[in-house]
This record gives C-alpha cells, structure tokens and sequence, in this order.
C-alpha cells in the first residue's frame, strides 16, 4: 500500500480525500527535525510537508536514493527545499500556487494600512489605559489613498496588491519587475530598484525568497527610500537585511514598516519589537480557514499525483 506522512495536524477534508492509502499524519505542529526528514524520505512513497521542514542537499545526500518519489509543499513559497538537491533524488516536488494569492494580498493591505495609519500604535494606546480622547493631532499618518506603490515582484501577489491598491486606493502604481507585465491598470515598469524605491510612497516586497533575493533590500535600497515611505514584506525574510532596516527605522530615514516575515523567523529581535514605527504580524498572510483548506486539497492532490507516477499538476 502507498504509505504517506502528512507532516502537521490536517483538517477532516485531508482524512477524507486520503482514504485508502496508509497515511500517518503527524499530530506535531513544529517542523520536521532532520532525523524525522531523513526517516521521512526513507520510508513514505509521498510526503507533505511545509515551511520549516528544512530539505536541504545535506538532508537528501544522506538518504541517497529515497523510497519517497513526492514532496508536496503545503504553500506557495519553496525556499525551504533544495528543489535541485530534491530532484537528484529523484523526487518531484509540488507547491500551492494561485489558493495563497487574494489572502496574502490582503495581508499586504493591512499591513500597509495599519503602518500608514499608526494603528498599531493607537490600539497599542488604547490598551494601554492612557488614551485620553480625540483630539486633532493625535497620531496622524500618512493617507494612503492617491498616494504611489512600488511593487517588488509582479507576480501573482504583486499583482493582487497592485489591483487592490489600483482599484481600491486611486494608487498609482510602479514596479520592479525581470520583465513588463501586461495588467488592465496603468503600471509603470522600472527596472531599477533603487529608482523604483525613491519614487514611491510605500514599497511591498513580492518576489520569492532563497539565494537569488537574498538581501536585495539591503541598506543602499533602504537609503534610495523617501522619508515618509513604507516598506511592507509579506514574501520572505530573508529578502530584506533585517539588521539595515532596524537601523533605518531607529534613525527615522524610512516612515515605517509592515512585516509579516522576517529574516531568522520565528525569531524576532527585541531591537524590532522596541520600535513603535513598524507593525509585525506572526506570517498570517495565507491564515484564513477557507485558505488553508484549499491549500491542503492543492497539496494533497499533488501528492496523490505524484505517487501515482504522474507530474502533479503544481510541480515545482
Ligand atoms: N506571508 C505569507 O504568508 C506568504 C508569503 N508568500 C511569499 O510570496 C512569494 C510570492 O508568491 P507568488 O506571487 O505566488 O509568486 P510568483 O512566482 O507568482 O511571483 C513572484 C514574482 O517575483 C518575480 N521575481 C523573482 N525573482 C525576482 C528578482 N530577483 N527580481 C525581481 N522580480 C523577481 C518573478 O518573476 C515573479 O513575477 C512566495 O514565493 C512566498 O515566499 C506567499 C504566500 C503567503
Ligand atoms: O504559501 C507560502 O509561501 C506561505 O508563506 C504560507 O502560506
């Protein structure tokens, strides 16, 4: 019989569509350690793992020609698999494209909206006991609508947010991008990006992570950024030199930030949660219950492809 490993707790629709294979479903919420990677490629035909579980070179080099032929990744980000390392092993390796997008999108917003608005701050106030009522010049932001955002990364996500922000905000939109895109809004393709980050209000970081990102918002980036200008990155951590940004917004040369990621995530340094100018959120970009669903059904129908012999229909 097909053996399985789902790597963290799965939802009834999971159990459901799994029946008649021999399924072990991980009952732990933490990512797989390399042991439990090792034993995993070892003795499952498929498995389905997720961001944290590490397939790195090592890992695969290890096991030497698994019994696993399919990786399923629950969620659209892969940086965490050695996807070359995976398929000298010969396995196929499957993302969750498209089910991600609207929901990661409106994390961007709210990132956006609660940095450019201060309320993170407000509500911080209010909890606080210490507000003492409305008055003209309490905690004014930057409005957002009519205002310019820079997108890095027109993909999927990047397109997503340029449409909310287009069609939601009167934004003008600008992006950094390898190549044009063709959208039904104005956009404005520029392919430098310190060019594209002077030139906006608010900068969202959407391009994949791994090696070929890593710190392309380094300090020069961050220096090219107006004063008042927002960065928000809801892709990787790793993209942004998390200790330049700190230093950017201690000195106030940025207006502020968003961030659902971070760079040694889920570590969060204390230099960042002393700061007032930036709002973090505990990488909730895809955390809605019809999200999650859809992105299992994605995952777990990849996985049955894959052990079946097939190309899924998501392959990495
Ligand atoms: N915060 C969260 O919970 C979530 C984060 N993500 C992250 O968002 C990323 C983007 O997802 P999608 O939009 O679905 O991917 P996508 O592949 O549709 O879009 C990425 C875009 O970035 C572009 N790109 C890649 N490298 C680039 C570079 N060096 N310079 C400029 N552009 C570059 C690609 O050409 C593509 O257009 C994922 O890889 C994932 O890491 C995705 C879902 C949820
Ligand atoms: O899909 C992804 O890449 C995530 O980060 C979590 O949904």
């Amino acid at each position: 019989m097909t053996k399985l490993l789902i790597a963290r707790p799965a939802p009834p629709e999971v159990h459901e569509a799994l029946q008649g294979f021999d399924v072990t479903y991980r009952e732990d919420s933490a990512p797989l350690s390399e042991d439990e990677m090792q034993d995993a490629l070892r003795d499952y035909d498929g498995v389905l793992a997720t961001l944290g579980d590490r397939f790195t070179a090592d890992v695969f080099g290890k096991v030497g020609m698994p019994r696993c032929k399919m990786l399923a990744n629950f969620g659209v980000g892969y940086n965490h698999i050695d996807v070359d390392a995976a398929k000298a092993a010969g396995l196929q390796v499957s993302n969750t494209p498209g089910a991600v997008t609207d929901a990661t999108a409106d994390i961007a917003m709210t990132l956006m909206l609660m940095a450019a608005r201060r309320a993170g701050e407000g509500e911080r106030l209010v909890r606080s006991g210490q507000w003492s009522g409305w008055e003209p010049s309490q905690l004014l932001g930057m409005h957002l609508t009519g205002k310019t955002v820079g997108i890095v990364g027109m993909g999927r996500i990047g397109q997503a947010v340029a449409r909310r922000c287009h069609y939601g905000f009167s934004m003008d939109v600008k992006y950094f991008s390898r190549s044009a895109k063709s959208v039904a809004y104005p956009a404005e393709h520029i392919s430098d990006l310190k060019q594209l980050v002077a030139a906006v209000d608010v900068v969202v970081i959407a391009v994949p992570g791994g090696d070929d990102t890593q710190h392309l918002i380094n300090a020069d980036v961050l220096a090219a950024m107006q004063p008042h200008a927002f960065l928000i990155n809801i892709a990787r951590g790793n993209i942004v030199e998390e200790a330049a940004l700190i230093e950017a917004l201690q000195a106030g040369t940025i207006g502020g930030a968003g961030l659902d990621v971070y760079e040694f995530e889920p570590e969060v340094p204390q230099a960042l949660r002393d700061l007032d100018n930036v709002v973090l959120l505990p990488h909730l970009g895809t955390s809605s219950r019809e999200v999650r669903v859809d992105m299992w059904m994605m995952a777990v129908e990849n996985l049955k492809a894959g052990v079946a012999g097939e190309t899924p229909p998501n392959l990495v």
